[in-house]
């Protein structure tokens, strides 16, 4: 029952996680799909959580089978062409389901290379980087498909051309002003998609490796005077260079390494000269913005790139 003082919010449910591995045979050369998959699923669902009737509740169990049989059945050519497949499954085959989240990781594998050339069966996990998608179907107001892409864990440094310096100093700046630093960061971009559903989708995987090419050239190119600025060149770079994308936002941690203090063993340590660092844990700094097409409406959620 309604209690007479509260009434339910925003809610969703469905199986987190789901750890599905594909392998598509292709003669003696295999092919590997490693994805976590996570589905919420929201609707009429109010009377599960004032009287417990689940009749409106496709169980979560059935969701996780879903996402299996789905693997087998249709195969993953991509994270988001799978995403879609099921978003859509879920709100046009259960009438009280209205919209579906599939969120999406996926897990990049390469082919060991051995005296014979690339294994046709044998993988090694490509460490750090994750790329990751989500898809969200919504039937209600005619219908409407968001596709965000996205990757974290892509860490990377230059050595030189940065600075940071000019910044406000009260009485508890210590920070000395650096002419030549280390600028290190591990990106999580999310990117979202201006098609809706109707016509010819983009080429999600061409899509995926022009951004990250445009992150990472533009991150190597910019001649930086704070990760504020480079992050901002990173985004302008892939929205001007991919016209299916209206925006995307990034969460950069700003990887600090500092020069050693060496001075009292009588060592100068000068980055002119090749310098030693202490790459620092935490804490760190951490550098959260949104790049848009003029115009384009802001819609990627601010913690997105946290998770
Ligand atoms: O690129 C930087 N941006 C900052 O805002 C900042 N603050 C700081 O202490 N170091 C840096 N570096």
């Amino acid at each position: 029952m309604a209690s007479p003082i509260t009434v339910l919010g925003q809610n969703q449910y469905g199986k987190a996680e789901n750890r599905v591995v594909k392998i598509t045979r292709d003669g003696g050369t295999h092919h590997i799909k490693d994805l976590n998959v996570s589905v919420a699923l929201s609707g009429d669902l109010d009377e599960v959580h004032y009287s417990g009737s689940n009749a409106h509740v496709l169980p979560t169990d059935t969701t996780k089978n879903t996402v299996f049989a789905f693997a087998k059945e249709h195969g993953i050519r991509t994270a988001e062409d799978f995403g879609i497949a099921l978003a859509r499954h879920f709100v046009d085959s259960t009438e009280p389901i209205t919209t579906a989240r599939i969120r999406i990781e996926e897990y990049a594998w390469d082919r060991i290379a051995t005296s014979g050339g690339d294994a046709p069966h044998s993988f090694v996990r490509n460490g750090g980087e994750i790329r990751t998608a989500q898809i969200t179907y919504d039937s209600r107001d005619g219908g409407s498909l968001e596709v965000l892409g996205g990757l974290k864990g892509l860490t990377v440094l230059n050595s030189t051309d940065s600075e940071f310096w000019g910044y406000i100093k009260d009485r508890y700046t210590t920070l000395e002003e650096d002419y030549d630093r280390i600028l290190a960061t591990e990106v999580s971009a999310v990117w979202r998609h201006n098609w809706n559903g109707e016509g010819t989708p983009p080429d999600w995987d061409e899509c995926y490796a022009g951004v990250r090419t445009l992150l990472l050239r533009a991150f190597a190119e910019t001649y930086s005077l704070s990760l504020q600025q480079t992050l901002y060149e990173m985004g302008s770079q892939v929205i001007e260079g991919r016209d299916e994308l209206d925006e995307i936002r990034f969460s950069m941690p700003n990887k600090h390494h500092f020069k050693a203090d060496l001075k009292v063993f009588g060592i100068e340590n000068e980055a002119a000269d090749g310098a030693v660092y202490l790459a620092a844990d935490r804490p760190y700094g951490l550098i959260e913005a949104t790049v848009l097409r003029d115009g384009a409406q802001a819609r990627i959620p601010v913690d997105m790139t946290n998770l």
